[in-house]
This record gives C-alpha cells, sequence and structure tokens, in this order.
C-alpha cells in the first residue's frame, strides 16, 4: 500500500474543498491510501498526527494564498516541522503542493514556492503539475479550462470572494484538483515500487 497525506489549511473552507478533491483523484489509484490532516492539529512539533507524516510515503501541502503567500496557520505547521527536519524524517518522501486563491493569479506562484521550498527543506522528491494549460488560446473555453490560471510547479485553483464553498471553486478546478491528486498519486506509487 502506498501511503499519501495531506496537509493543508483553509480559513473560510475553499482549500479545503480542494483538498478533498485532490484526496478524491488520488484516491481513485489502485494501491493508494490518502490520509487528509488539518494543518491546525499540527500547529507545534509535540502534538498532532505527525506519526501520520512519518508513515507517509508522499506529503501534499496545501495552504490559501493570503496576501501573496502561505497562511500564517500554514507557516505555522512548516516552521513546527523543523524538528522532523532535524532527523531527515521526511527525506526522500514525494512532495507536491497546491493554493487556491481569490483572484486568477493572485500571487499564487508565490505559495506554491514556498511550498516547493519546503518540501526542499526537508529533502523531497518534488512533483510538479505539469498539466497543459486549458486556458491560452482564442479557442479556450474558460468556463470548462483545466488548469485554467497555467500553474506548472503546483495546483494553483480559484474561489471567488462572495461565494461560499460549496460553490467556489468551480466544476472545473476541481476536476482540476482530481486530476493533480491522481497525478501525485501514481507519482508516489511509482516511486514505492522503485524502492522495493
Ligand atoms: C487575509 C486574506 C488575504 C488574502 N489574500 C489574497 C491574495 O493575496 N490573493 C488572492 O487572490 N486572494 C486573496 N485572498 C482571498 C482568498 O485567497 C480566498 O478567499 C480563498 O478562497 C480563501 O481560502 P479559504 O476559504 O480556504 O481560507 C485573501 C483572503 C484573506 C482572508
Amino acid at each position: 500500500m502506498t501511503k499519501l497525506a495531506i496537509v493543508y489549511h483553509s480559513g473560510y473552507g475553499h482549500t479545503a474543498k480542494v483538498a478533498e478533491h485532490v484526496a478524491k483523484g488520488a484516491r481513485g489509484v489502485t494501491g493508494v491510501e490518502v490520509d487528509l490532516i488539518k494543518a491546525d492539529d499540527l500547529q507545534n512539533a509535540e502534538d498532532g498526527p505527525w506519526d501520520t507524516l512519518a508513515a507517509a510515503d508522499g506529503i501534499i501541502f496545501g495552504s490559501p494564498t493570503y496576501m501573496g503567500a502561505s497562511s500564517s496557520v500554514f507557516r505555522k505547521f512548516a516552521e513546527a516541522s523543523s524538528k522532523v527536519w532535524m532527523n531527515g524524517g521526511w527525506r526522500d518522501k514525494i512532495g507536491a503542493g497546491f493554493t487556491n486563491s481569490g483572484s486568477l493569479a493572485g500571487d499564487k506562484l508565490n505559495t506554491l514556492q514556498e511550498l516547493m521550498i519546503l518540501a526542499g527543506q526537508h529533502g523531497m522528491i518534488w512533483a510538479n503539475y505539469g498539466a497543459f494549460p486549458g486556458y491560452n488560446t482564442s479557442k479556450s473555453d474558460f468556463g470548462a479550462a483545466w488548469n485554467r490560471a497555467g500553474h506548472m510547479i503546483g495546483l494553483g485553483t480559484q474561489s471567488l470572494t462572495d461565494l461560499p464553498a460549496d460553490q467556489t471553486p468551480d466544476k472545473a478546478d476541481l476536476s482540476t484538483s482530481e486530476d493533480f491528486g491522481q497525478r501525485v498519486a501514481e507519482i508516489t506509487k511509482r516511486w514505492v515500487a522503485g524502492k522495493a
């Protein structure tokens, strides 16, 4: 069994919805088990489901973009993970990341870079998203486009700021989230098989 953990923060439920769809996509891969973990439960090095992360073959980090960066709750988790760093506890696990924000761009790239650097600090193997951008030609259909914002190093979705999480992100972004989850699960499974 390949184990994947998703650690995310969500202040208002939108990033949580993305996390659930990333998990759904990952669970669709045979032999992959997924744990969804809130960064709120990992705010210090002593408490919380750190063992689940230790046992995971891959960890997907998820944060909303707040003021052009990852949220303070996510950052607190990232800093708390420094205790794991000291022992190289996540070295050679697969790492990946996603963010969600109000604007189509919204400086999401900066958040994705933070997540990638966190993985790099831990010596993890970064899995990008790399899907073709769905909205970059005159024939593209904005409403149906996958990877609409065209992020490559991770998943970037948009939640309209005046709508609740049961209405946004839209269907295309949620399908994109599932596709991303599936990709990271497949990469992690292959990584585990290669080690055997
Ligand atoms: C404190 C704060 C800062 C925000 N900063 C940004 C930002 O820099 N770029 C952006 O596009 N949206 C920004 N937003 C909008 C959120 O990214 C958006 O509402 C997102 O869906 C929130 O996710 P959540 O419901 O998981 O907390 C901000 C929202 C808050 C509350």
